[in-house]
């Protein structure tokens, strides 16, 4: 969901007045869920008392032994198990895990809309349990792609009605703006569910950025979208924080969407995060350098095997007198035997050029295996 309003695929357009405290959107989650309008908020006095002291002055978003579990007994399910977290204002951080590893679960616990068993949430240091209506002041969130539009306005008119619900409603120019950077120009007019799936993403995409809150959540955005949107999106997630220094947690199985738009990653497995690292440093602490190596001449089943053993040879291509396969795991000085083997066999040299890590070989070494269904 996006944020304020009640959302449904097909549901009827908003009849009232915006309203500014976010509900769930209709799932079979409804006994865990938070539901309908927030309107049992406390008053500012009360507010006030319960803002929290932050420890960590400089953060924007913090869990705090965040723990769930969906259903008892036998059925019991903990989905999210002691997180903590501390996100600084400014900053893009990717949430990276299997599937089920609980990264929805902590979205939502993050945004109120799922309570917790124990600890806390706090946004721009205001709990969001006990302060819904201040907390989602700071925040706009995507859950579940284009769930959270109308679908029977057009798209100009959901990203018209989701901008007044900000504090200072965007204008006409910069609606379209926002509309012609998720490529949706030419559908402006035409209700959403006219629209395929990717291009509601794009809507979708469009009402959560319209309100300009300095903390923007989205699970899996690029999903549903083609790959000149996606680029176009990781563009403009970037260009949220490096020029508007608004926060963005975001969900993705696309490494590279992580890769391009996240200063940070964590990740997640059985509820618990396993990982919480810079991106540069998560890279480098797992690097195992990969080299693509061609070489004049063919070598001995021996030497392959040899080479598959000891720097993760792989992706094998054989033609006549050349040869040509990924070295994708070699640390220091294995480099040096990688090129002593070579000299060994009856191959020589043609050239040997460095490849970018790979986060999702990464992410797959610290989940062991990164799950059954990956
Ligand atoms: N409403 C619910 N009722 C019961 N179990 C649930 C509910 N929501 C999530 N779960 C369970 O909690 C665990 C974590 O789910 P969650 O959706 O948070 O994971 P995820 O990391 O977002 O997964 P995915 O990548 O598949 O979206 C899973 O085992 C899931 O089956």
């Amino acid at each position: 969901m996006t944020e304020s309003v009640k959302f449904g695929g097909d549901t009827d357009p908003p009849t009232g007045g915006p309203r500014d405290a976010p509900s769930a959107e209709p799932s079979d989650e409804q006994s865990d869920e938070r539901r309908g309008p927030i309107d049992d908020e406390v008053n500012s006095a009360t507010d006030a008392e319960t803002e929290h002291e932050s420890a960590q002055a400089n953060t924007i978003v913090e869990a705090r032994n965040l723990t769930k579990t969906y259903g008892s007994g036998a059925d019991a399910v903990t989905a999210v198990d002691g997180v903590d977290l501390d996100v600084e204002p400014g900053t893009a951080v990717g949430v990276l895990g299997p599937n089920g590893a609980g990264k929805t679960t902590t979205i939502k616990l993050l945004l109120g809309l799922v309570l917790p068993d124990s600890g806390e949430a706090l946004i721009d240091g205001v709990n969001v349990l006990d302060s819904p209506r201040r907390g989602y002041r700071a925040v706009a969130a995507m859950l579940e792609g284009a769930r959270n539009v109308y679908w029977r306005l057009t798209v100009r008119e959901n990203v018209r009605y989701f901008a007044r619900l900000g504090d200072r409603p965007a204008d006409t120019d910069r609606i379209d703006a926002l509309i012609e950077q998720v490529g949706l120009s030419d559908k402006a007019d035409t209700t959403v569910n006219e629209l395929s799936r990717g291009m509601k993403q794009k809507a979708s995409l469009a009402c959560t950025l319209v309100r300009d809150t300095p903390v923007v959540f989205l699970d899996e955005p690029t999903l549903g979208l083609d790959v000149e949107s996606s680029l176009e999106l990781r563009r403009e997630l970037r260009t949220l924080v490096d020029e508007e220094e608004r926060t963005v947690i975001l969900s993705s199985h696309d490494m590279d969407v992580i890769e391009a738009v996240c200063d940070r990653v964590v990740i997640m497995n059985d509820g618990r995060v396993v990982a919480d690292d810079p991106i540069d440093e998560l890279l480098s602490v797992f690097r195992t350098q990969a080299y693509r190596v061609r070489l004049d001449g063919t070598l001995s089943v021996e030497t392959k095997t040899a080479l598959e053993s000891d720097v993760g040879a792989t992706d094998w291509v054989e033609g006549g007198a050349t040869t040509r396969f990924d070295a994708r795991t070699v640390r220091g000085e294995q480099f040096h035997d990688l090129l002593a083997t070579i000299r060994d066999s009856r191959a020589t040299f043609r050239s040997v050029d460095l490849l970018e890590p790979d986060l999702e070989e990464i992410f797959l070494e610290i989940t062991d295996g990164g799950g059954e269904d990956r």
